[in-house]
């Protein structure tokens, strides 16, 4: 009767002891789990096996929503919503209700979906069982991955994993501004600290107490800075500018970059002392070309995404244009595809997509970035600039008639990425 009842109040549900094990099941959740569910069976590991044990399991302990991967079910896989509700008696938990519901999104054999993060390829999903294994500790990670690539992802997977989930998660972009404000945004600053600092203002630093401070772009930052902020990772107290008191701080670092910080240090632009700080777990995303497979699969995903809220429905893709985005070399990685899928929708009609669609950069045999594109001898650029990244931001800025907030979004990256590319390809003046 009980059974009857929950199926008719809540369709697929659980009902867990204080251990996580299933006291009562309802035929839908049977159903929508494609197993039999035997009394008494583990819930975390029911719905997600044994990798998946760990997180899942603190949070359902926690009463915290979790989205789970469940077994296999015929052909397919489905993801399972899992919303969990603490049942208690009195003031005291003594169990847990599971209501499932099916998230409407299907795998394949070998795709796997961590924290947003979508992949088939091998070598990120080793990358996510070291996540899995770091985050629990509070140990600094240095994450390296080319623009857009999922750097941010991968520091709010971590942020998320850990004890301090509950805690704020904040990013920064060290790249984004010119060292004063820099400074200011970071460390925070007192009242009278220089012009129109009217009142004592944290940083965010101090703002990422009891939580994650992800600082993009680390390689940027200036010496000046490096300094201070290696003294806040020393001493967990942080000085605002222009204050004179110490104020404790309780934050774990997570930082990325594109370069290698070694070099960097190597070079004189970073300091070893703070690299050996922040690189204590040094993890590595790779590019989107160098894992090719993924690209079809993240196509599909985007487009599943994209279905849901446009004119247009897609419902395949062209081999011709599949052809194209295989081959392309995506600079700025997943953003980037984003971005002409993005562009594909608008441009575009019908439930194909094909090669007419996709931006003209990546069709245009003469372009750059495609792969089997043997850059074209057209104009003075490519005798200019052997590295084809320069050419093919001055042939895009080109496109656009110079307009850079346009030529960042066809490259997939952001204006400030693509200001600092400008700079560093000693491309000023020309592009
Ligand atoms: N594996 C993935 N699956 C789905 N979406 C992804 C994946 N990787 C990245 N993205 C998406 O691509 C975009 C760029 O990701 P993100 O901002 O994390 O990259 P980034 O490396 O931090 O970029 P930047 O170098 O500009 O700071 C975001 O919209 C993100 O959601």
């Amino acid at each position: 009767m009980i059974v009857g009842a929950l199926e008719a109040a809540s369709g697929a549900a659980l009902v867990l002891d204080e251990d996580l094990r299933i006291v009562l099941s309802t035929p839908a959740a049977a159903e929508l789990l494609g197993v039999d569910i035997p009394p008494h069976a583990s819930a975390p590991k029911l719905l997600c096996g044994e990798n998946e044990k760990r997180p899942v399991a603190e949070a359902l302990a926690e009463g915290r929503p979790v989205q789970a991967v469940l077994p296999p079910r015929g052909p397919g896989r489905r993801l399972v919503r899992v919303r969990s509700l603490p049942v208690t008696r009195g003031r005291a938990r003594v169990g847990t209700l599971l209501l499932l519901d099916d998230a409407g999104e299907s795998f394949k054999e070998g795709e796997v979906l961590f924290h947003g993060m979508w992949t088939q390829d091998p070598a990120m999903k080793a990358m996510f069982r070291v996540l899995e294994r770091v985050a629990g500790d509070d140990v600094t990670v240095l994450v390296r991955g080319e623009t857009g690539s999922g750097k941010e992802l991968v520091a709010s997977a971590i942020h998320e994993l850990s004890g301090r989930r509950k805690g704020p998660f904040r990013a920064i972009n060290c790249a984004a501004l010119p060292s004063h404000l820099l400074e200011s945004e970071l460390f925070g600053h007192a009242r009278g600290a220089f012009t129109g600092a009217v009142r004592d203002t944290p940083g965010h630093v101090q703002l990422a107490h009891r939580g994650t401070l992800f600082l993009d772009e680390v390689a940027e930052m200036p010496l000046e800075l490096q300094a201070k902020l290696l003294r806040v990772v020393e001493t967990r107290t942080v000085i605002p500018v222009g204050a004179r008191e110490p104020i404790p701080v309780d934050v774990r670092f997570v930082s990325a970059t594109h370069r290698s910080l070694r070099k960097e240090v190597e070079a004189g632009r970073f300091r070893a002392d703070l690299m050996y700080r922040l690189r204590v777990i040094p993890v590595f995303i790779p590019s989107l070309r160098e894992r090719p497979d993924d690209i079809p699969l993240l196509v599909e995903k985007f487009m599943e995404q994209r279905n849901e809220a446009s004119r247009r429905r897609i419902e395949r893709v062209a081999p011709a244009a599949m052809t194209i985005l295989r081959r392309y070399a995506w600079p700025g990685n997943v953003r980037e595809l984003k971005n002409v899928l993005a562009y594909a929708y608008a441009m575009g009609d019908g439930s194909t997509l094909v090669a007419a669609d996709l931006p003209p950069e990546l069709v245009d045999p003469n372009l750059f970035g495609a792969e089997q594109v043997v850059p074209s001898p057209t104009p003075e650029v490519s005798a200019e600039h052997a590295n084809p990244e320069a050419r093919r931001i001055l042939e895009v800025l080109d496109r656009t008639g110079g307009n850079r907030q346009r030529a960042a979004q066809i490259l997939g990256m952001s204006r400030v990425t693509l200001w600092r590319r400008i700079r560093e390809l000693n491309l000023v003046g020309t592009a």
